[in-house]
């Protein structure tokens, strides 16, 4: 009997472990990876790591929103239209529509499990048929991949891809701007344009989240490359929407490396700065941040730049602190338009701020305390990010989407109060 107990003991206890969240934290910045190393738990650990989930600073494998991509992006068939047009109809394929790069989605769908609610529409072939007509050869028409959707997403990467990929569904996009927006409505019923990226872009189901980023982001390289940036003559779109080819004879764009015809990813360093005792980190308040809002200090990368310079230029630049060693912590695809967020630790070997008004309103030394508060505590009012009177603590982090906040968390873990 005793036995018995034992064992239903040990199942709860992974029951659990499979099904806790791994980010979330204690007051004093623990994981449940942080606890079942103090405490030896070394089965508990192996489950927690088969999450992507370890008990140091840096986890392994760790994917930031819009980071997860489930699919296999099939880069050799981009050519071969035969066979995008037979997936294309093909009934399991998926079409998302995009209108104006507002993604259209089912109207106020909940998911249970978490806060997010925008549910992007899967549509089929035979769903836009009528769209598709209407759009002619001149449509904008993104294959994106092959994959399924997993149950759900776990903290660790992109699932690796399977040999018999071709059974797959096939996931495309398709650009319905210059269709009236009462058409595309009339589809099915429940629709809606989540026309705002904000905050539609960022409660989407995790699992789709890169999905809908990858085809965003090549979608606003279409709508502002239309023509070719050396010479200004008609640029007719190629491989499956990843290319655009100059339709002028012997323009330079089409010698050599020809990067112009490709979409555009702009690197950005976002970094969270930690004072030389280790016990401080540096946030700033951009000019349009809502509410009372702090997070990291970020900045485009220039050309002949290294990752480690443009962090202590930016830094630098934007609050007169010095920057020494940099380390790299993870990075965020990021679909406004379609940056590729750097993410970093860098240790300041100076202290004294000076701001520049230009781009920042302000930027301050925060304690590990009064981030960890901030971090661990109370969810935010719901006006938190409109008011800037609204109720609670004196300043916020960005949510749990945007990679500062993952950035001030791996910070908080390095060396928890164990
Ligand atoms: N995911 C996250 O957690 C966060 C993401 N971000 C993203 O990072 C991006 C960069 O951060 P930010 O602090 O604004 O960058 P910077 O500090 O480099 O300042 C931006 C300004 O620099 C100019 N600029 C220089 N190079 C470029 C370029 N290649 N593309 C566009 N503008 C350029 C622009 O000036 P002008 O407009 O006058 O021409 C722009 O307004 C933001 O656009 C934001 O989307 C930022 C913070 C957090
Ligand atoms: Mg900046
Ligand atoms: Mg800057
Ligand atoms: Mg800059
Ligand atoms: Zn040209």
């Amino acid at each position: 009997m005793a036995l018995y107990f034992e064992f239903q003991k040990v199942n709860m206890y992974f029951s659990s472990v499979l099904r806790c969240d791994t980010t979330v934290m204690n007051k004093s910045c623990q994981t449940a990876a942080d606890i079942a190393a103090f405490w030896n738990h070394t089965a508990v650990l192996t489950e927690l790591e088969k999450k992507g989930q370890t008990s140091d600073s840096q986890p392994q494998n760790f994917c930031n929103y819009f980071g997860y991509n489930p699919l296999d992006r099939y880069a050799h068939k981009r050519k071969d239209e035969q066979w995008l047009e037979e997936k294309l109809r093909d009934q399991s394929t998926v079409i998302l529509l995009f209108h104006d790069l507002g993604l259209v989605v089912t109207k106020g769908e909940k998911l249970a499990a978490q806060s997010r609610a925008t549910q992007p529409c899967h549509f089929t072939f035979k769903d836009t048929s009528a769209l598709f007509e209407e759009l002619g050869t001149e449509k904008i028409l993104l294959f994106l991949g092959l994959g399924r959707l997993q149950p759900d997403k776990t903290d660790g990467p992109s699932p690796p891809t399977s040999d018999k990929e071709e059974h797959l569904p096939a996931w495309f996009a398709l650009d319905v701007t210059s269709i009236s927006q009462e058409k595309i409505l009339s589809i099915k019923e429940g629709l809606e344009i989540a026309s705002s990226p904000f905050p539609g872009l960022f409660q989407l189901p995790e699992k789709e989240a890169g999905i809908v980023a990858q085809a965003r982001s090549l979608l606003a390289w279409h709508q502002r490359y239309k023509f070719c940036p050396t010479c200004g003559s008609a640029a007719a779109v190629e491989e499956a929407g990843y290319k655009r080819r100059c339709q002028k004879e012997g323009c330079p764009s089409l010698k050599g490396v020809h990067n112009t015809s490709y979409p555009r990813t702009d690197p950005v360093v976002i970094m969270l700065i930690v004072s030389q005792d280790g016990k401080k980190c540096l946030l700033g308040r951009g000019k349009r941040f809502p509410g009372r809002m702090y997070s990291c200090l970020a900045g485009f990368m220039e050309p002949g730049e290294t990752i480690e310079d443009a962090v202590r230029r930016e830094v630098y630049e934007e609050s007169g602190v010095r920057v020494g060693r940099v380390q790299y912590h993870s990075s965020q695809p990021f679909p406004l338009p379609a940056s590729l967020m750097i993410g970093c630790l860098g240790y300041a070997t100076s202290e004294t701020i000076s701001v520049d008004k230009e781009e920042l309103e302000d930027a301050q030394w925060f304690t590990r305390q009064q981030v960890a508060e901030v971090q661990t505590g109370a969810p935010l009012p719901t006006d938190a990010l409109t008011n800037p009177r609204a109720e609670g603590p004196s300043f916020f982090l960005p949510p749990a989407q945007a990679i500062a906040h993952q950035l001030v968390k791996a910070w908080l873990r390095m060396s928890p109060n164990l």
